[in-house]
């Protein structure tokens, strides 16, 4: 009954924990259902993110430019604004709010902003938008291509770009020269954005077999204007025959768009065109405060001291005749007056950035003034004169000539500023305001501390009176023709010419062939090279003036030259005290430097370098001379013992491959083969010379040989001869008058003489500085040791006094020399 009872009860309370299993049964069975139901359906990846895509895309439509405050307020994805919020991108400026939406429905857009009004980021973020919307991976290789006019600019750029993309898994790579093109070329092809000067990026298009561009969506020129004013015009338009046509171009840049020339190259659809600084009333940030002073050439140098002293805790910027993209700084000063209203912008905009404050100051001279200035204030540039403080200027004349006789590496420096100076007026495009002629050289050779002004002979070319051809006009009348002048693009060629030039001179690269010779001779590098400048210079010129007669007027280029370096002036800065107060500008008096023109009157006077202007005629120049007048040069011909017609003048090349040379003659020159014969000659020169100098070494051994045993003859009899003196001395204890013997110095140096000419005979055989100090520690060991003893004990005897008559003295003394002889 119990039992009954019990059971009864215990099948009205069901047993909480059978109960609890089963429910825990069914329930995981049914999670489980759920999961793997989810499962099936569950997207992948890709698919999600495309919706997501496809939703942005609907709305950039929808962008309304005035609704824009913040990044978030557009239609960009997850990954870009998270990587703009790291770092600090919320809100955005205007030239990004009036662009990105243009960029993202995939316009061309032509954007013109202030400098430093943000519009990198304005390309950058629809880069990313472009290759996010196309879920870019690295095996569709180049997508984007961002092309900056300098390494600095696009270095900047891939840095931000690796900022801000970060969350992105696209790959990005900055290709801007100065590494080894193979190292950059092996991974060029797994790039999917490419920061990159246009330089070096033609020159992958060249030399990187696998490298294409024929998946590129899209271009950006960063700074387009400072692309084409730089002297890139061929570049861009060689670089752009490479690039599909179907892409979307943006193009930025800090001044108003440029000529329609310059866009078509770039086959732009119905571009937008975007300025947001139209109706501002100037061109460059409100927030920077822009002067300019004049001053005369020579001043220059002690202006840029005292500014530099005045301003030692500000950062600041000089510009010479460089237009290099810098960080940016509080300071901006134009040492030399750029070329261009636009150059000035885009240096200037180095400081006052993203509304912080900054200055800038340009040095003009007093010819560059009236052009410079009605430049700029018709390019709405608020530039305002000031003056100098006199009491502020300091003289560094002194101590700069102080300096360079000092340092003859220092004197090369400035010696290399000052052509490069010159040159850069000369090859200025503006002739009304830049005038090499005018300039006064003497004085501004004596202002860097150069006591000469170094030669330029270009320079002193240009200035011959010019050479007027006669010609005969169509109608049979004599005319004059006058010099020809240089086009745009020849100046161009000049330039990008020796900026390459000047470059490597910076890097310090330097070329190994024919250095033994110049050192042998006494040529510094610098030297050969600054002559060869010029000489490769002139004969540009020569070239261009022959081929191109007729200058283009009224034309527009701008110009990229050679950066003075600034360590020209860290001589005398530490010893000074730091922070002279900035009242360097202060007091606005007119003809603050009439002092120093008096002074300069002086120093032209006694200007020395005027003599050095005179051309000196090179050998190379003279050898051009006579290759032109296609002389022909005698002929030298011996026998030899043997009746062999030998040639020695001119040198026969007496290579082995010589027998080949024949099989060249059928079509042209065969360069494989050339360079082949040339090795082989190059393998049989050295054999040959070698040898030679084999020869000479054991000529050489031999005289020496001789020459020991001559002084092993000599060092016996010296030998006997003192020994015979000492006995005597020992025996005598009252001594000699030693004055009464042969000069022992005149012994000597006959002797010193002999050892002299076997030394100079060793160098002048200009072996290895191994052998030749093999050779003097030869000599050395065959001089007479006994002689160097004999001589010190010469050198520390006193004249004694024998204690005897003169009488007696001299009966001594000829009884001695009869014992010697
Ligand atoms: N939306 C933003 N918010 C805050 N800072 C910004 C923003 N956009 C740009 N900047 C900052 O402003 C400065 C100038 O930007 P950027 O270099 O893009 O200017 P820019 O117009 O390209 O100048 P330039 O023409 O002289 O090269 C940079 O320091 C940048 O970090």
């Amino acid at each position: 009954m119990g039992k009954t009872a019990d059971s009864r009860a215990l099948g009205d309370r069901p047993d909480p924990v059978r109960s609890f299993n089963r429910w825990k049964k069914k329930h995981s069975y049914r999670q489980s259902q759920k999961k793997q139901l989810r499962k099936q359906l569950k997207k992948p990846e890709w698919q999600v993110e495309r919706e997501v895509i496809g939703r942005l895309v609907q709305n950039y439509e929808k962008i309304n430019v005035n609704e824009i405050t913040r990044f978030s307020d557009l239609p960009l994805s997850k990954k870009t604004l998270k990587g703009l919020q790291e770092a600090q991108y919320r809100l955005v400026t205007e030239i990004q709010k009036q662009t990105i939406g243009l960029a993202l429905q995939g316009k061309d857009v032509l954007g013109a902003a202030k400098t430093g009004s943000g519009k990198t980021l304005a390309f950058l973020v629809p880069v990313l938008e472009a290759l996010y919307r196309l879920q870019w991976t690295s095996t569709d290789g180049l997508g984007v291509l961002i092309i900056s006019p300098t390494r600095e600019l696009a270095y900047q750029t891939f840095e931000v770009l690796r900022k801000v993309g970060k969350n992105h898994d696209f790959s990005a790579g900055l290709i801007i020269g100065g590494k080894d093109l193979k190292h950059e070329a092996e991974r060029i092809n797994n790039i999917n954005i490419l920061v990159c000067t246009p330089g070096r990026l033609l020159q992958h298009m060249d030399e990187t077999i696998c490298f294409h561009a024929t998946n590129l969506q899209m271009l950006v020129l960063d700074e387009a204007d400072r692309i084409l004013d730089m002297g890139f015009a061929d570049t861009m338009n060689a670089i752009i025959e490479n690039l599909p046509k179907k892409r979307q171009t943006l193009l930025f840049s800090a001044t108003q768009t440029k000529s329609v020339k310059d866009l078509a190259r770039l086959s732009l659809k119905n571009p937008e065109y975007v300025w947001v600084h139209e109706k501002a009333k100037y061109s460059t940030p409100a927030t920077l405060e822009q002067n300019y002073i004049v001053c005369e050439l020579q001043q220059k140098i002690s202006v840029l001291y005292s500014f530099l002293r005045s301003h030692l805790k500000k950062k600041s910027i000089v510009f010479f005749s460089s237009c290099k993209e810098f960080p940016a700084v509080n300071w901006v000063l134009q040492f030399d007056c750029p070329e261009d209203a636009n150059t000035y912008i885009h240096r200037a905009g180095r400081t006052a950035r993203y509304k912080e404050d900054g200055e800038a100051l340009l040095i003009l001279l007093p010819s560059e003034e009236k052009g410079m200035v009605q430049q700029l204030l018709q390019k709405k540039v608020p530039v305002k004169e000031i003056k100098i403080n006199p009491e502020k200027l300091i003289d560094v004349q002194k101590k700069l000539e102080s300096f360079l006789a000092q340092d003859q590496d220092l004197k090369e420096r400035a010696q290399r500023c000052f052509v490069s100076y010159i040159r850069s007026v000369y090859l200025m495009k503006d002739k009304e305001i830049f005038d090499v002629s005018k300039l006064p050289i003497p004085e501004y050779a004596l202002s860097l501390g150069l006591a000469v002004a170094p030669r330029i002979r270009f320079l002193q070319r240009m200035q011959k009176p010019p050479t007027k051809k006669l010609e005969v006009s169509q109608d049979n009348k004599v005319v004059e023709s006058s010099a020809p002048s240089l086009t745009n693009d020849e100046v161009e060629e000049f330039r990008a010419y020796f900026n390459e030039k000047m470059s490597i001179l910076q890097k310090g690269g330097k070329r190994t062939e024919g250095t033994e010779y110049r050192q042998t001779n006494g040529i510094s590098d610098e030297e050969e090279e600054e002559e060869e400048d010029e000489e490769e210079m002139e004969e540009k010129l020569a070239e261009a003036k022959e081929s191109q007669p007729q200058a283009v007027p009224g034309e527009k280029t701008s110009q990229k030259t050679k950066e003075i370096p600034m360590q020209f002036l860290d001589g005398g800065e530490e010893e000074e005290e730091d922070g002279l107060d900035a009242g360097f500008f202060k007091v606005k008096r007119h003809n603050v430097f009439g002092l120093d023109l008096k002074e300069n009157k002086t120093l032209q006077k006694k200007d020395p370098s005027k003599s050095s202007m005179k051309k000196k005629v090179t050998k190379v120049a003279e050898a051009k001379k006579v290759m032109k007048r296609n002389f022909k040069v005698n002929k030298k011909i011996t026998f030899t013992d043997e009746g062999e017609l030998v040639q020695q003048w001119p040198q026969v090349q007496k290579s082995v491959s010589k027998d080949n040379e024949d099989e060249d003659d059928n079509g042209g020159i065969n360069l494989d083969k050339a360079k082949e014969r040339l090795q082989e000659e190059d393998k049989f020169d050295k054999e040959e010379y070698r040898k030679k100098i084999k020869a000479k070494h054991r000529e050489k051994r031999l005289k020496e040989r001789e020459a020991r045993r001559e002084a092993n003859k000599r060092q016996a009899k010296t030998k006997e001869e003192e020994e015979a003196f000492l006995d005597w001395s020992d025996n005598d204890d009252d001594g000699f008058d030693p004055s009464t013997l042969p000069d022992p110095d005149k012994y000597r140096s006959s002797e010193e003489s002999d050892s002299d000419n076997v030394e100079n005979e060793i160098s002048d055989s200009k072996k290895q500085q191994g052998m030749r100090k093999r050779n003097n520690s030869d000599v050395e060991e065959a001089g007479p040791t006994s002689r160097n003893r004999k001589k010190t004990k010469w050198e520390t005897l006193e004249p004694l006094d024998t204690g005897l008559s003169l009488a007696e003295d001299e009966e001594l003394v000829l009884h001695l020399l009869k014992n010697q002889s």
